[in-house]
């Protein structure tokens, strides 16, 4: 395979540090440099606990993209940095592989019409473990069988968006398949604000914020006297890893945006 020079926008953080390990452990990858908000000027290499790479760290991404051209942008920020770099790259000509989550319709439907008009491959996958995206297709079969569906996602304390993306993806992979409808009594009333979570298409969404989690989510869905319940968990961040590397070597082939990996697995 050919060489992939590649760009990580948050290499401090818990998800940019496993990404840099996966670049720095594959052969065809190579890292040009990383995006840091607060270390510009120094090297990947001179920040306690990041792996020994010698790449430069930058603060301004339109320089970093000037000066190293690199052909992919590892995304994995806070959901406001991350759309700004996502249409960044897409102006650059660098290939955005997002994993950031907290995107709104609004700023998918920007960024996939600006890849379309630049003619540039970008992938935003809400979650990159295959486990997440099994489990997020069961879901979507599942849903055309059982109608009434709550969401239950449980992440660690630190998590910014709620709820998750993957929550926020397997909603509306379900509302693919299953008509709209309020579920639970018609009547019922929240006695204390938020009881029953936040709706999307009339599924409910509850999230969970404990320290010790990781990421998890369990849909469960009610019958007649039987329930269902799908569930994935990811136990470490290297899970996300293979999702990562799929995703920047399919990446170099299109030309268009991806929302969701499932969509370049199958
Ligand atoms: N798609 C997937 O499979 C997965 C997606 N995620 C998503 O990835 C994102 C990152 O998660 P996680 O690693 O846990 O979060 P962290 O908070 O650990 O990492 C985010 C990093 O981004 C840095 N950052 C903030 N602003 C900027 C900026 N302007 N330029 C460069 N870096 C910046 C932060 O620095 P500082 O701390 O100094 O502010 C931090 O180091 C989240 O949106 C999360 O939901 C997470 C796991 C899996
Ligand atoms: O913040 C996290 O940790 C995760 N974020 C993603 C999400 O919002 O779905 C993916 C995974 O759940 C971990």
């Amino acid at each position: 395979m050919s060489e992939i020079k590649i760009v990580v926008a948050g290499p401090r953080g818990r998800m940019g540090r496993e990404a840099l390990q996966l670049v720095k452990n594959t052969e065809h990858f190579t890292l040009v440099g990383a995006i840091d908000h607060k270390y510009g000027g120094k090297k990947v290499s001179e920040i306690e606990g990041l792996p020994n790479l010698d790449a430069p760290i930058y603060t301004d991404i339109e320089a970093c993209f000037s000066e190293l051209q690199p052909d992919v942008l590892i995304d994995l920020t806070t959901p406001e940095v991350g759309r700004v770099h996502t249409e960044i790259a897409l102006q650059y000509g660098v290939r955005p592989v997002v994993g950031t989550t907290g995107f709104s319709k609004e700023d998918l439907e920007t960024l996939s019409k600006l890849a379309e008009e630049k003619g540039i491959g970008a992938i935003i996958a809400p979650n990159f473990a295959i486990g997440a995206i099994l489990m997020m297709k069961f879901s979507q079969m599942a849903a055309k069988y059982f109608q009434d569906i709550e969401i239950i996602e449980l992440h660690h304390d630190k998590k910014l968006d709620a709820p998750s993306g993957t929550a926020a993806k397997t909603a509306e992979l379900i509302s693919t398949v299953r008509e709209s409808k309020k579920q639970g009594h018609p009547e019922e009333k929240e006695i204390m604000q938020g009881a029953r979570g936040a709706t999307y298409d009339g599924i409910h969404i509850h999230s969970v914020r404990l320290p010790g989690l990781i990421a998890h989510q369990e849909v469960l869905f009610g019958g007649n006297g039987q329930m269902l319940s799908i569930r994935h968990d990811s136990f470490n961040r290297e899970s996300f890893m293979s999702g990562v590397k799929l995703a920047v070597e399919t990446i170099m082939k299109i030309d268009l945006l991806v929302y969701g990996l499932e969509n370049i697995i199958e």
